[in-house]
């Protein structure tokens, strides 16, 4: 997986330097972790209700499955998909192995901690180091092989972990390879008018690179000022994310501002992310999100970010421009646009513009206003 792993390497981003915390042992909220005064409204204030209306659920098995993804993928950046092929059980498998993870001892996660230019191991969210405030959370990044760490968290018994982990991501690979299809497909694109998409051997998105963020989100005495994670739009082509059945995702549209994305049982929740958007030149949205807390439930999240091969340059589909449309931004690879995130964090998707949307076609400035985070 060279290119995401390169990217990092070349282009670490700091993370504060403090100590990791317990957050089971905080009864009160540190100031350190304070989003909003006391006298201010709460975070979740925000929060408009599903009378504005909520990302559209979509089977994969409905004949107008391309359809209602084009839809939600232009006026959310996001969809919820059930009837997808991924066993409940190894959605349960993988959740279990994030809950073991996290309820490990801080003593011992911190063996399996990320180095500061490394990709796989525990950590705080890499966009942390953009915010002042540190956000409710810890995470547990994997890309290729979880053996070393996993060997160091589990030292009798880590084959296990590392077996749900492979088998998790090989199922992923599959059904994002699957959505890029019907995503292209709705965009009128088929697969092999996308080179990289069609290699001469093997199946489809055979090269395409993932990586694995387990999320968790403790339970937090103050819940209505701290921030689970903070709003970000992912640097991929698009996410995949299982979230157990507590509620917290939020994502944001313009129109109607915060929306939470309830948990159904068995869903996977779709977000288009910075590289489908230059992709689409600006027609799909990568959606704006992030996470908020609460007092009684931890919640978990497993996301699978999703990106091209690494020598692949990702530009404006020469389908989706034309004299009156014209391409919207420069190509692009993945290491690339995560080096440039890395520095520049929420402009670095306007650096590659090239020329700005006519006529509110291409809201492409007004959503991105915000973090950025590859997961
Ligand atoms: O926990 C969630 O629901 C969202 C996680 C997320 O946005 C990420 O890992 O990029
Ligand atoms: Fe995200």
């Amino acid at each position: 997986m060279p290119s995401l792993s390169e990217a990092y390497h070349s282009h670490p981003v700091e993370v504060h330097h403090h100590k990791h915390p317990d957050f089971k042992s905080l009864q009160e909220l540190p100031d350190s972790y304070a989003w909003t005064h006391p006298e201010d409204h709460a975070l979740a204030i925000n929060t408009t209700s599903s009378n504005f209306g909520s990302v559209p659920v979509i089977d994969l098995s409905d004949r107008n499955a391309t359809r209602l993804i084009g839809h939600a993928c232009r006026t959310w950046g996001a969809f919820q998909v059930v009837n997808h092929g991924v066993p409940l059980s190894l959605l349960d498998h993988i959740q279990w192995v994030g809950q073991t993870l996290f309820s490990l001892s801080t003593h011992q996660k911190l063996k399996a901690t990320r180095s500061p230019d490394g990709v796989t191991g525990y950590g705080l969210a890499r966009i942390s180091s953009f915010f002042p405030k540190l956000m409710w959370s810890e995470g547990f990044t994997i890309l290729g092989s979880p053996l070393e760490h996993f060997q160091k968290l589990w030292p009798q018994d880590y084959a296990k972990y590392c077996d749900i982990v492979v088998e998790y991501d090989e199922t992923m690979k599959k059904l994002a390879g699957k959505l890029m299809g019907l995503m292209l497909d709705s965009l009128g694109i088929s697969k092999e008018e996308l080179k990289w998409a069609c290699p001469n051997k093997g199946p489809l998105f055979k090269d395409t690179c993932g990586a694995l963020q387990l999320n968790s989100y403790p339970t937090c005495p103050d819940p209505d000022r701290a921030m689970g994670l903070a709003p970000h739009t992912d640097s991929t082509l698009l996410t995949i994310l299982y979230q157990n059945n507590i509620s917290g995702l939020q994502v944001h549209r313009e129109s109607t501002g915060w929306v939470t994305v309830p948990p159904i049982p068995g869903a996977l929740v779709v977000n288009v992310g910075d590289l489908f958007h230059i992709l689409s030149n600006g027609l799909y949205p990568s959606v704006l999100h992030r996470v908020l807390v609460n007092r009684s439930k931890q919640r978990f999240s497993v996301a699978y970010l999703y990106g091209p091969p690494s020598n692949v340059e990702i530009c404006p589909h020469a389908k989706l421009v034309g004299p009156t449309r014209p391409a919207l931004y420069r190509a692009v690879t993945w290491n690339e646009y995560l080096g440039t995130k890395a520095k520049h964090f929420n402009k670095a998707l306007s650096s590659f513009q090239l020329c700005a949307p006519k006529n509110g076609l291409f809201d492409v400035n007004e959503s991105h206003k915000n973090s950025v985070q590859v997961g």
